[in-house]
């Protein structure tokens, strides 16, 4: 006979193992399990129910504090899961009888608030827990009823969610947890103070807890004006992710397509993000592409919501195995199916690049970043390698696929087949 508690673990519905090698950014932990931080067992089949088996060196740091109440400053790497270390406390700490907004957690886009509203109902699936997601590009009038009935937990971008707030539309007397994910980003110029005012909405006694890969100075006078003695977690000893292995080919203009033409058929790519550092340029890359002969999609913030939303989950069911991108997916997107990441446009400072590239290589797993540089990017090159201490090597010959595709299923949808000719081959200049 089982007792009951293991009983309740034999009824999850566990997705399959994911066996593939980790690095240390997510294997090097205290050895913590779930089960120690006292959540309600509904939480954590949610939580097993995602296939999280333990916490992450972020969860294990960020979610007891949390849980405390106590105002949290949490910086770790791309990809290790910083989503369920705030995700996580803010459930638990959320009770279903009260039929108000109880957290906020801000995300920079709207693509990003479709993931993570979606990854917050999955863990709080067994909890009766109503999550709403709010963003632009929506119709007013939907978040409006919705907002009528009961919702405990919004996940926003700024501009809405401040909207619904100075409309009376949404009630947040009640509402005492603000989380910022990609805190750095929602607190730059973009966001123009967006964040200030809603803040202003909040009740006094509130938690606010910071996430994000990158902290540049800026963040500083936030913090002083707005948290109490933040628990303060920066797992970033090195800033890069140790399974990314970063190259650079040097180009010119004029012979970048015809270089992502020699990688896409020389790489093994499962499923690759390219980025360009204009919505112009990613529209004329995507037909470029797509006139030699490859599929692919595109996305960015100028086109309709409803493409874009098409785009972006299509591309997560694996669709297609190309996305060429602005920045608008550069930040907390996770595709676990993309391997390669190619700056077709070398990003403007250390920042993007470090989170473009944290596409890939997603929870420890191996992945590849390839960046075409011209003879203007060489100078931003040597900065972003020396801000980020790291180096990025010109692409040898021959990529080994050991590298970025070691443990990977085979992509099947696409009818390009991928071949492991030498790259000597190939017109592309170290
Ligand atoms: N404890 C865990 N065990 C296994 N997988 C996990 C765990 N926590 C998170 N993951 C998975 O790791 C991936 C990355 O997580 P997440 O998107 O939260 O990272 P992040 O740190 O927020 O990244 P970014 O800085 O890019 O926003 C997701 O696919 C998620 O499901």
């Amino acid at each position: 006979m089982l007792s009951e508690e293991s009983a309740w673990k034999q009824s999850l519905t566990l997705p399959p193992k994911d066996l593939r090698f980790k690095t240390v950014d997510v294997t090097k932990t205290k050895g913590m399990e779930f089960e120690d931080f006292s959540l309600k067992r509904d939480l954590l089949k949610g939580v097993f129910e995602k296939g999280w088996e333990k916490p992450s060196p972020v969860q294990e740091a960020a979610i007891g504090p949390a849980l405390s109440g106590q105002d949290v400053l949490a910086r770790a790497k791309n990809g290790t899961g910083k989503t369920g270390a705030f995700a996580i406390p803010v459930i638990e700490k959320i009770d279903v009888n009260i039929k108000k907004v109880q957290a906020i957690i801000m995300v920079p886009t709207r693509e990003l608030a479709l993931q993570t509203s979606q990854i917050c109902v999955e863990l709080g699936k067994h909890m009766n827990i109503k999550v709403m997601v709010t963003t632009g590009g929506t119709d007013l009038r939907d978040d409006i009823m919705r907002l009528n009935g009961t919702v405990h937990l919004i996940v926003a971008t700024p501009g809405r969610i401040l909207d619904l707030i100075e409309k009376t539309v949404a009630d947040v007397s009640l509402c005492k947890m603000l989380v910022l994910d990609e805190a750095d980003k929602l607190l730059s110029i973009d966001f123009q103070g967006a964040l200030d005012k809603m803040i202003s909405y909040l009740p006094r006694e509130r938690q606010i807890m910071l996430f994000s890969a990158t902290f540049p100075l800026t963040v500083t006078n936030f913090m002083q004006k707005y948290m109490k003695k933040p628990y303060e977690i920066n797992l970033m000893e090195e800033l890069t992710l140790h399974g990314i292995t970063q190259y650079y080919a040097y180009v010119q203009e004029k012979q970048k397509v015809h270089c992502l033409n020699t990688l896409f058929r020389k790489l093994q790519v499962n499923q690759a993000i390219i980025f360009c550092n204009s919505t112009q340029r990613v529209e004329l890359l995507a037909k470029k592409i797509t006139e030699i002969g490859y599929s692919c999609y595109y996305i960015h913030s100028r086109m309709m919501q409803q493409d874009r939303n098409r785009v972006f989950h299509d591309f997560r069911q694996g669709n297609c195995r190309n996305l060429v991108c602005s920045d608008l997916l550069t930040r907390g997107i996770d595709v676990q199916a993309v391997n390669v990441v190619i700056n077709f446009d070398f990003p403007r400072n250390a920042e993007t690049y470090l989170h473009r590239i944290g596409r890939s290589g997603r929870f420890g797993h191996l992945g590849l970043a390839i960046n075409l540089v011209t003879y203007d990017d060489r100078h931003n090159l040597r900065r972003v390698e020396s801000e980020l201490s790291t180096r990025i090597e010109p692409i040898p010959r021959s990529v080994d696929p050991k590298l970025y595709a070691a443990d990977l299923k085979p992509y099947v949808a696409d009818p390009h087949t991928v071949d492991n000719d030498d790259m000597a081959k190939t017109a592309i200049q170290g």
